[in-house]
């Protein structure tokens, strides 16, 4: 198909702007459509960070990253590979939660994502084809807005975390971008302020739920599957009464997971195995505390509760070393309104003296003395000084790992938890932390966050041509990240860098892929894990065009 200069300089997958050499602009039909000077993608490279640290603030630096992301993938990536740690915060998590809520004043390109609309289910097949636009999408992000990191409901805005989650894979394990389907189910929004917004860009209506919302579900993911056959579906950031029912619903059909479940239950226990090599202590003996029992916390228990029937406890056993606390405070059995996922880790009332007064995060942490505390309440500054101190009175080491996202939610900051422990907390967050200075000891702080985990386990998902994820390959995974840390080092942290984050990747990528073909899970024959993954990784350089 004959293409025109303008049709390949607008297109982002193909531009490269002034890196167009000599031959190519002649051939392509180019000449004369660019200043003369052929620059390197390093020069481009050069030149683009420099107007990127000209920006005086992080929302602009955003702005300026994304047009450039929307002109030219490569260039974007090449630059994202050498600058990924000063990068990830601003295309994604936190500075990607500014952007959601200004989508509408920001708004000036779609970037190339499906905007299916629940008003509109007979467009759902066309607006698939028409985003990928004759693309090979092996990997699509879809969200619905519902409950966008713990902001909560933002509507059609919430189609930046599947764009963001995006660009996360491709800069840490290599998917090419041209390979990927951000994806929007627009099912109308409860969020007053969009409502009311003349600005607003969505369905100006309340959410559609029940049938109705399921139904759209339903025939999204079958065209979905249909168009894409050879594609692993990532959902993020649905709400909590919808996630786990989707999940259920698909993962025994289709190569699927729930990022906010599964994600953040592999880095969570990845995260907890990498501080019990610092403590030197056993899982078996963790008494575990999930502040915040809806999507993640739930998710995140029931990949510890794996790891200690792994361990070689009963279910019954392994379930008396959670207590799960939500509004209601400690979750009991007879406790109003529980989710399906909460009413799985309850306790009795008779297992306390007190159980009528567990109502609040203090009373039971006094009760219980959990020896790990993981935050996904979006209750900020709930892990307070007097309770992290009555933690640290019981127990050495006490794992803390306030998650909730994006910075205004989180429930302590790192530098507050190593000081009320006197450096005894061992202590991961959801967006990245500086390091901490405290008695002559440098205290890394690990990135407590999916970010860590899907792009390697999707990408050894899609390099094996998985059918399903299934546990075992959730639990290889978990187990893939120990040894990366220096764990003799005082002050180290319980998960790797992020400035690593593509060398763990690929490993991440390899043990997956290698376990779905140990279980025979692969579609197609694969002879190799190890060069499959290698096979698919992209690079950011640029390539030769056809016209
Ligand atoms: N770091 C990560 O990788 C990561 C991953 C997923 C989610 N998160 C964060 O976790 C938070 C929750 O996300 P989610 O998807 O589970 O949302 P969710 O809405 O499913 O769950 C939040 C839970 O917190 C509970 N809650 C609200 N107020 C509370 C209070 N005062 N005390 C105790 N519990 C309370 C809610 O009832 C709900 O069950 C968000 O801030 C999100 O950004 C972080
Ligand atoms: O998006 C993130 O930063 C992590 C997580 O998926 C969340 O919802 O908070
Ligand atoms: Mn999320």
């Amino acid at each position: 198909m004959t293409k025109t200069a303008s049709e390949i300089l607008n297109n982002p997958f193909l531009n490269k702007g002034t890196a167009f050499t000599k031959e190519e602009r002649q051939a392509l039909g180019l000449t004369g459509t660019l200043p003369s000077k052929v620059q390197t993608i390093d020069e481009q490279a050069t030149q683009a960070y420099a107007q990127f640290k000209s920006k005086p603030s992080r929302l602009e630096q955003r702005i300026f990253l994304m047009n450039l992301f929307n002109e030219n993938r490569t260039l974007f990536f090449h630059l994202m590979d050498e600058h990924v740690v000063e990068f990830m915060p601003i295309v994604y998590d936190p500075v990607v939660a500014d952007s959601i809520e200004q989508y509408n004043e920001l708004f000036l390109d779609p970037q190339n994502a499906a905007f299916v609309s629940v008003d509109a289910p007979e467009d759902i097949e066309a607006t698939l084809k028409n985003a990928a636009d004759g693309r090979d999408i092996r990997l699509v992000v879809v969200t619905d807005a519902e409950g966008i990191l713990g902001m909560g409901d933002w509507g059609v805005n919430g189609v930046d975390i599947a764009i963001g989650k995006l660009m996360v894979y491709t800069a840490a394990a290599g998917i090419d971008p041209s390979q990927v389907l951000p994806v929007s189910i627009d099912a109308g929004t409860n969020n007053q302020k969009l409502l009311d917004d003349p600005l607003y860009l969505g369905n100006r209506h309340k959410r559609v739920s029940g049938e109705q919302y399921y139904d759209v579900i339903d025939k999204f993911v079958a065209a979905e599957q249909q168009l894409f056959p050879d594609s692993l579906l990532h959902f993020e950031d649905f709400g909590r009464d919808n996630a786990q029912v989707i999940l259920d619903k698909y993962k025994d059909q289709i190569a699927t997971f729930n990022d906010d479940i599964q994600g953040t239950g592999m880095v969570v226990l990845a995260g907890i195995l990498g501080a019990l090599n610092i403590s030197k202590e056993s899982i078996k003996d963790q008494k575990i505390l999930s502040f915040g029992a809806g999507t993640a916390g739930m998710g995140i228990a029931n990949q510890i509760l794996d790891e200690l029937m792994q361990a070689g406890l009963t279910e019954a056993e392994a379930k008396q070393h959670f207590y799960a606390v939500d509004k209601q405070g400690l979750l009991f059995d007879d406790t109003e309104g529980l989710t399906p996922a909460q009413k799985a880790f309850t306790r009795k009332r008779s297992e306390f003296s007190n159980a009528d007064e567990l109502t609040n995060l203090e009373a039971v942490v006094k009760a219980v003395h959990p020896t790990v505390m993981i935050g996904t309440s979006t209750q900020p500054g709930t892990f307070t000084e007097s309770i992290i101190k009555e933690m640290a009175a019981h127990t050495d080491r006490p794992i803390i790992f306030p998650l909730s996202n994006p910075t205004k939610l989180a429930e302590a900051k790192a530098e507050d938890l190593i000081k009320w422990t006197d450096g005894r907390a061992l202590v991961a967050t959801g967006i990245p932390a500086d390091d901490v200075e405290y008695k002559g000891v440098t205290y890394q702080i690990g990135q407590g966050n999916n970010a860590l985990m899907y792009p390697g386990l999707g990408f050894g998902l899609i390099a094996s041509t998985a059918k399903v994820l299934n546990s075992e390959t959730l639990s290889a995974a978990c187990h893939a990240l120990g040894g990366i840390v220096d764990t003799s080092k005082p002050g180290a942290a319980v998960l790797p860098p992020v400035a690593k984050i593509t060398e763990f990747s690929q490993t991440l990528a390899e043990v997956v892929a290698q376990s779905v073909i140990d279980q025979k899970l692969n579609k197609e024959p694969i002879a190799d894990a190890k060069q499959a993954v290698a096979d698919m990784k992209w690079v950011p350089e640029y390539r030769a065009i056809s016209k």
